[in-house]
């Protein structure tokens, strides 16, 4: 069974053994035994509190005779421990495994806390493991322990005399790597919605419990090795999708319940805001007369409660604008409130919009839910992509603002709404009332002030604004060529402000130095595909277009239908999946 249990670990151990002889140690040779003391000590000692803390309390949660002969000890994550329990019967050398001395292969040879730390495995060194002679009466097992993000923060390990060998050990200091690493997660994302998950296939292949952190956009923050192992090493800041052959369960979820607050009593409109981030003015960036005009009209008009329109292409800053708007405003500490009316089908426009009461259909929320426009209430609704709402929704919508007052799904209580709408499209919307596609009367509902954010290209700031960008990315020092600037400059921008910092952030990790070079410019293709086609030869033409469309229709298939998914894959805004989706008429 012994040799069965190390036979895949063998490699690790063999591989050890090499770098051992490579740097020169040898076995018989006095082992490095400095030990850190005083300030040196305390000072690691403290950068690891948070895991000494959650070590402490697995290790006080096993039975109170374990540590009678066996030593628990956790290394931080360059093998020097900074916490121990119990003592190693071993006559005269009391002091062995003491807090301070470092473990790392260098120093000690072969070892399993040298080892969990550089292979980042679950690893037992038995008796003649271990590479220095004096070490080899010892057994041990040892299980790196991960920080909630995916950063190797030390092991822990469990040592005895090679007597007292216990094959299990090693489950042992897993789970309790496990357990240390859920109690980091759950410290960490006491304010955040923590998940388990489970992969409806391969929940038998899975001990230990999946658990995430999840952001209000679903966005992964932190997630345990378990999770990790089911969704990839590198899953965390990327969206979680419930529909994707898990099963959840939610663990804790205090922001939820203080977002649901704050929608339903409207009784913490400040920390809506500042937990969302709105841009404010300051947050426009751009000294070109055009943009200076923009500046001017939404420092007016954020006093007003006039509706407006923002006219502008996509990726030009209309949200940010419409935020601004709304932060410079007497509404500041309101809620602000977006929807996608293109995103939103038809058939839950009312409920979307109204919201509805207790079981007013099937598979509503128990609860009920609040529709948009009361959680908006008192403060800006920002109808974006109003120009794509269907001609149904459009009249829905009209109601609303005739009557200022939304009345849920199965209630009968009209609700009195005071709101300030702000709308926001690509679409000329003059155009789209002769071509029957908007409605006319709706059109007047929306339209008091007007603002039209002129493209990237029509703009002489955009060096400015290139260089405003780059200052926010993870490397200040960064600067553009002046051949750079000429190529920025000549670009024609059909993604306009999003693609040149999506072009920038892809420089800044291509350049080598300080000085991004106009080589380093790699313009997106995506955006000269999603424009339209105009001297193309027709077959070429028609070949694209239905490889587009076959390729879109795969993909949405693919993830359920899943919006942010499918565009995330495709590499393009969810907007412009929706466009793309409405184009090709493309259906579930
Ligand atoms: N003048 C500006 N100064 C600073 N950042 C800007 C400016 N304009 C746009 N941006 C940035 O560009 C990105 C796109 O802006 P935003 O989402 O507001 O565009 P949009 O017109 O609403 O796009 P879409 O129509 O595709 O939703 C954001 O990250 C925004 O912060």
């Amino acid at each position: 069974m012994f040799t069965e249990i190390l036979y895949d670990q063998k490699d690790v151990i063999n591989q050890s053994w090499k770098r051992c002889q490579e740097i020169g140690l040898s076995q018989t040779d006095p082992i490095e035994n400095s030990i850190l003391t005083g300030k040196a000590l305390r000072k690691i000692i403290k950068e690891n509190e948070l895991l000494i803390k959650h070590a402490t309390t697995v290790i006080n949660s096993l039975p109170s005779n374990y540590c009678s002969k066996l030593v628990v000890v956790i290394v931080d994550r360059n093998g020097t421990i900074i916490h121990k329990e119990g003592q190693l019967d071993v006559s005269g050398s009391t002091d062995y495994l003491s807090i301070g001395s470092n473990w790392s292969e260098e120093n000690k040879g072969t070892n399993a806390m040298g080892l969990a730390i550089s292979a980042k495995v679950p690893i037992i060194t038995h008796a003649d493991h271990h590479f220095y002679v004096k070490n080899q009466f010892l057994t041990c097992a040892a299980s790196p322990i991960y920080s909630p993000d995916g950063e190797l923060i030390g092991a822990v390990n469990i040592s005895a005399r090679k007597e007292l060998f216990h094959p299990f050990i090693i489950s042992l200091t897993t789970i309790m790597a496990t357990s240390i690493q859920n109690g980091l997660l759950f410290d960490q994302a006491s304010h955040e919605k923590v998940i388990t998950i489970r992969e409806l296939e391969a929940i038998a292949s899975f001990s230990t419990i999946p658990l995430l952190s999840l952001d209000e956009d679903k966005r992964i923050i932190r997630a345990n090795q378990s999770a990790r192992q089911l969704l990839g090493e590198n899953c965390i800041g990327k969206e979680f999708h419930h529909s994707s052959g898990y099963k959840t369960k939610v663990i804790s979820d205090p922001f939820q319940k203080q977002s649901r607050l704050v929608m339903a009593f409207n009784n913490s409109p400040k920390q809506t805001t500042k937990d969302k981030k709105l841009y404010t003015i300051t947050d426009i960036i751009g000294s070109c007369a055009k943009m200076n005009e923009v500046r001017k009209k939404v420092k007016k008009a954020a006093l007003t409660d006039f509706p407006i329109i923002i006219y502008g292409e996509s990726g030009t800053g209309k949200e940010l604008i419409a935020q601004s708007l709304h932060t410079s405003g007497l509404r500041e500490d309101k809620p602000f409130i977006a929807v996608n009316c293109s995103a939103i089908p038809e058939t839950l426009i009312e409920s979307e919009l109204f919201g509805y009461e207790k079981g007013a259909f099937t598979g509503a929320n128990r609860e009920g839910v609040v529709g948009k426009f009361e959680a908006a209430n008192d403060g800006t609704i920002f109808l974006d992509e109003i120009g794509d709402m269907p001609l149904k929704a459009q009249a829905v919508l009209l109601r609303v603002l005739q009557e200022k007052a939304v009345t849920r799904v199965g209630g009968v209580k009209p609700i009195p709404i005071n709101t300030r709408v702000i709308a926001a499209t690509h679409k000329n919307l003059r155009k789209e009332i002769e071509a029957g596609r908007f409605r006319e009367d709706l059109y007047y509902r929306l339209k008091g002030i007007v603002m039209t954010i002129p493209p990237l290209r029509e703009r002489s700031d955009l060096i400015e604004l290139a260089n405003y960008l780059l200052k926010n990315l993870d490397s200040p020092s960064l600067h553009l060529s002046s051949e750079a600037k000429e190529k920025l400059v000549s670009y024609h921008w059909p993604g306009n402000v999003r693609e040149l910092n999506s072009v920038l952030m892809q420089a800044s990790f291509l350049v080598e130095g300080n000085e991004i070079l106009a080589k380093d410019l790699d313009f997106e293709t995506e955006y000269e595909r999603t424009t339209e086609f105009s001297s193309e030869d027709e077959e070429t033409l028609t070949s694209l277009v239905s490889t587009e469309k076959e390729v879109i229709k795969r993909t949405l298939d693919y993830v359920s239908w899943n919006i942010s998914r499918a565009a995330s894959i495709l590499k393009i805004s969810r907007n412009t999946l929706y466009l793309k989706i409405k184009k090709y008429h493309l259906q579930q």
